[in-house]
């Protein structure tokens, strides 16, 4: 049935603007005032923000990682995703050696289908470039759709991927026209790291933090960016966490690098001083790379502002206090690496970054939508609110006060990193492709309507990379 919004602030990341919007077969048709269609249902959006649903480009969901799986599906973590105002996730396709490409991307079809909510796709994990692996490339890649690659830089002897492989892998993308992602730690460094520490007699969860400084989260962000450039290739750096890396970042955007940066809300709110909770809490916090002395928000939040980093990513990766983070009781190591944020990310940014004047609110659409939808060729099928686009669309009380907590919150994990967090705004209502999932905070949807979405390869939209105005005669240049 056709639905005509009305009444509300249409926001994208370019406009602020009263309109009705018409939505006809899942597509948005029509953006106008006064708008009118005798059939269709009517949603009144007065008093609040009707923005493009999120695109949460980094989750891992019934993902298998230190000896136990997530605690989240695509079933459960999709419908969190919906409560919070995310409507298309990427998740991370996970490899290994020596299986082929396509029966691990099956095997995520499988983890995917008949369960998500929201519309899905897939980041395709690269662990090793061999004859195999080059054959099946352009068909993960043009076929499937499937146009990102994830290369490990740390977890040694689990997901590490060497130099010449990420080497491989961005040559690869640029043939093929994909965008390489990586986690960007010195794993080799960090192995030897944890070695001492527990040899030392170091267990607690603090010593998770303090194994993984934030020098060689900058050095391996550095040396990535260095790669890209030898390879002209192109580089998306996930879960960016302090002022190391950033600078890394801006100096390969400034020699005209094609290098792009996320951060997530836990590096935005959260600080070191977690993982020292006592009675193991601070096992909570465990993230990889960690949670950084508190001086680091400062700068990812000046990177947001002022473009250095682009997007917002949950790194959703949940598991539960009781028997999953429990693995590392009497050995930091163990403790699975990770936590829930999918639902929570939308919402922390509007309150956090909007409201508190650190981003307007048209970079707010853009770090928690647009950009990635652009940056992962899923722009503007998803990502913003036009004439044709799908009518994924979040209508947003940006006045609702509400207190974070694992007592309300959607998500299948016993514990919310951010409890007790006050925050205003709340989506409402959330449609995928103009269906209901949440209807007035309630969820309506059902699970296996998410569609798995293949993307347009990289780049999908025209670059524009302008010369730094204040380099006259250098080469150095700017991507706007
Ligand atoms: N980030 C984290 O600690 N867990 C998820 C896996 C990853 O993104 O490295
Ligand atoms: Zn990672
Ligand atoms: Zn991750």
């Amino acid at each position: 049935m056709a639905k005509l919004i009305r009444n509300g602030t249409v926001v994208t990341a370019a406009d602020q603007y009263q309109a009705d919007v018409l939505i006809e077969n899942g597509i948005i048709s029509q953006i106008g005032l006064n708008l009118e269609l005798e059939c269709a249902e009517i949603i009144d959006a007065q008093g609040c923000y009707v923005f493009p649903g999120g695109v949460d480009p980094h989750t891992h969901l019934d993902m298998p990682f230190g000896g136990t799986v997530t605690a989240d599906n695509f079933e459960t973590g999709t419908k969190a995703a919906a409560f919070g105002g995310t409507t298309t996730i990427i998740d991370f396709c996970l490899t290994n050696k020596g299986v082929p490409l396509s029966e691990s991307v099956q095997t995520w079809h499988n983890k995917a289908e008949g369960k998500a909510v929201i519309d899905y796709s897939f980041h395709l994990m690269i662990a090793e470039i061999n004859d195999e692996v080059l054959a099946e490339l352009p068909k993960m890649i043009h076929d499937e759709g499937i146009t990102s690659l994830k290369v490990f830089m740390a977890y040694k002897n689990v997901f590490q991927a060497d130099d010449g492989t990420l080497y491989r892998t961005l040559l690869e993308a640029k043939r093929h026209g994909a965008l390489v992602m990586v986690h960007a730690e010195n794993g080799d460094v960090i192995d030897y790291l944890i070695k001492e520490a527990l040899d030392a007699g170091n267990k607690e969860p603090i010593y998770h933090a303090l194994t993984r400084p934030s020098l060689i989260e900058g050095e391996a962000t550095g040396r990535a960016a260095k790669l890209t450039a030898l390879a002209n290739s192109q580089l998306y750096v996930v879960h960016v966490t302090c002022e190391e890396a950033v600078q890394q970042i801006a100096e390969a955007r400034n020699l005209g690098i094609d290098v792009w940066g996320e951060t997530c809300p836990q590096y935005l709110m959260l600080d070191q001083t977690y993982l020292e909770k006592p009675d193991f809490e601070g096992a909570k916090y465990v993230w990889s790379p960690p949670l950084r002395p508190k001086e680091h928000q400062d700068a990812l939040w000046t990177a947001l502002k002022n473009g250095q980093l682009q997007t917002l990513g949950s790194d959703h990766c949940s598991f539960n206090f009781k028997g999953q983070k429990e693995l590392g009781l009497g050995d930091f190591s163990k403790i699975p690496n990770g936590g829930p944020c999918i639902e929570d990310r939308f919402s922390i940014l509007f309150s956090e970054g909007v409201l508190k004047g650190r981003i307007t609110l048209n970079q707010f659409v853009d770090i928690v939508s647009t950009r990635s939808a652009k940056l992962f060729g899923l722009f503007p099928k998803k990502g913003t609110i036009a004439v044709g686009c799908d009518a994924d669309i979040v209508i947003f009380d940006g006045n609702a006060a509400r207190v974070i907590s694992s007592d309300t919150h959607h998500m299948n994990v016993d514990y919310n990193p951010f409890e007790g967090l006050e925050i205003t705004g709340e989506p409402v209502t959330v449609l995928s492709r103009g269906e209901y999932v949440i209807q007035n905070k309630k969820f309506v949807g059902t699970p296996g309507i998410g569609q798995f979405v293949k993307r347009k390869t990289y780049p999908s939209e025209p670059l524009q990379i302008k010369p730094k105005q204040d380099t006259v005669g250098q080469r150095g240049a700017t991507h706007v």
